[in-house]
């Protein structure tokens, strides 16, 4: 007996005969009952005759043609399928179609700018950033500084510059998102610490603003710094600001023998004035000052005093550095921050080591020829100003006073009466008498004595010029201790 379920007017489930005339080899399959189709309706039945047509037609291909045309085209669960599956692809499209759109909106509407840690602008930024009243910031960081008053008190000042994570802020107007994210990979290997960018996204239309802000940090970090010296010292194989600033050292509070300070500042002035000069004669804009002298006489001092003077800053670097190899002194040499002097202290050092390497095997540090390679190879488009110091100018190669590489040298002796009677004036204001007295009493001594000496019994005795005069024999000991 067949049985299939009708779609006709027989009730839901109720079985139907199958027409007689259907071939014995087509067997009607038992439809499952406990699953109607979509809506409560069942599938049509088979119409065995159209397939038994189709097979005398076209032989099997007709009968699958056939088949399929009554089971998947008019059969509402196939036909529900379809349109699900229809929906299903519709709708990733479309949403592939939003995610590129907003892709497009976002590139053509939104602009980011990136600042990486190793830029300088990194850390303008945060201070600005730290005391930027407009804005959002859930997460907040501590930078933690010291900072020197005009009376020399140093008093702890904490930022709270924006932590990892995003902020937002309003500038100007203007809607920006401030992302600060922390690499988790790579790390800074001189300072150990991970690398750093912050992002600003805002409105294409606003991204004159990126300038703006920028150049507002840029001159919130410099006033900070304004009336001060930044000492830069080497960190691996980069300049890292030494401290705060420092309050700038007046030329007047360095006592050198007459007409020396105003012979150097003349020179540098000049120096400074004459890049076309260089540059029209292809020759490197750059020039080198050697101050040597005993220990204590002032020379590092006046160098201080002379980048405050030029508004200069200052990047120090000691030859005798344990650690300092010749690939680490050129690099540094070749990235001197913007209106800075290079002091290379203790140049005599490079010359010991050439001896060490010979004799004992000494590898490490500065060689003679790394200095003069270095030297040489400073390639700036801005001015490069060398000063070089040295206690032992005896031990100098004659290849460095080759001009180009020291194009100015000067001694800086020790005290000299003038210098004696200028410094006791400095200190104790007026006392012209008591000064005569002093210098005639330290001649008396016959030994060299040094500004740092002087210095060291007129800090001891600060108001007492009389107590200065009556210790003046301590300056026969040029280490004395007070
Ligand atoms: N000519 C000077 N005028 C004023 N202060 C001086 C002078 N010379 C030395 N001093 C004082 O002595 C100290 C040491 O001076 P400084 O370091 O400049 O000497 P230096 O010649 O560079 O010594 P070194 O050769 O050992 O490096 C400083 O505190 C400085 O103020």
């Amino acid at each position: 007996m067949f049985s299939f379920f009708s779609s006709g007017g027989q009730g839901k489930n109720e079985p139907s005969s199958f027409s007689s005339s259907a071939p014995a080899e087509f067997e009607p399959i038992e439809p499952p009952v406990s699953s109607p189709g979509p809506a409560g309706h069942q599938p049509p039945p088979l119409d065995f005759s159209k397939l038994q047509e189709s097979h005398e037609k076209e032989g099997i291909s007709g009968i699958a043609n056939n088949l399929f045309t009554q089971v998947v085209l008019s059969n509402p669960y196939f036909a529900a399928g379809g349109g699900l599956m229809l929906l299903g692809t519709g709708l990733a499209l479309a949403r592939q179609g939003v995610v590129r759109a907003s892709g497009l909106i976002y590139r053509q509407l939104l602009v980011d700018l990136e600042i990486p840690s190793k830029d300088k602008s990194y850390m303008w930024f945060l201070e600005w950033m730290s005391q930027y009243k407009n804005r959002s910031s859930r997460h907040l960081s501590v930078e933690t500084n010291f900072i020197q008053h005009d009376n020399g008190a140093v008093s702890t000042k904490f930022s709270l510059v924006p932590g990892p994570g995003n902020h937002l802020i309003k500038y100007k107007g203007a809607f920006m998102l401030i992302k600060r994210e922390r690499s988790g990979k790579l790390l800074d290997m001189t300072s150990g610490t991970p690398f750093e960018t912050v992002t600003l996204t805002t409105l294409y239309r606003d991204r004159f603003l990126f300038n703006e802000l920028l150049t507002e940090a840029k001159t919130m970090a410099l006033k900070s710094q304004e009336g001060k010296t930044v000492i830069y010292t080497s960190w691996g194989p980069e300049w890292r600001p030494f401290g705060q600033p420092k309050k700038k050292r007046t030329i007047g509070s360095v006592i050198l023998d007459k007409g020396i300070k105003e012979e150097i500042l003349l020179d540098v002035k000049d120096f400074l004035k004459s890049g076309k000069w260089y540059f029209d004669r292809g020759i490197p804009y750059r020039r080198g000052y050697l101050l040597y002298g005993p220990p204590g006489s002032g020379k590092t001092s006046f160098i201080q005093a002379l980048a405050g003077e030029l508004d200069y800053n200052i990047c120090i670097l000691n030859l005798s550095e344990a650690n300092l190899t010749d690939d680490r002194l050129n690099h540094l040499m070749n990235h001197i921050p913007e209106r800075s002097l290079l002091l290379l202290e203790d140049i005599d050092a490079a010359f010991n080591k050439r001896s060490q390497t010979d004799e004992s095997g000494f590898k490490s540090g500065v060689t003679f020829s790394g200095l003069l390679n270095a030297l040489d190879g400073v390639a700036s488009s801005e001015e490069t100003i060398t000063f070089m110091t040295t206690n032992h100018p005896e031990r100098l190669d004659p290849a460095i006073l080759r001009p180009g590489r020291i194009d100015y040298r000067v001694l800086i002796d020790n005290a000299s009466s003038h210098q004696i009677e200028e410094m006791f004036l400095r200190f104790y204001e007026g006392e012209t008498e008591k000064a005569k007295e002093f210098v005639a009493k330290a001649a008396e001594l016959n030994v060299p004595i040094s500004t740092a000496q002087l210095q060291g019994l007129f800090v001891y005795n600060k108001n007492d010029p009389d107590s200065a005069l009556s210790m003046v024999e301590t300056l026969k000991t040029p280490n004395h201790v007070f």
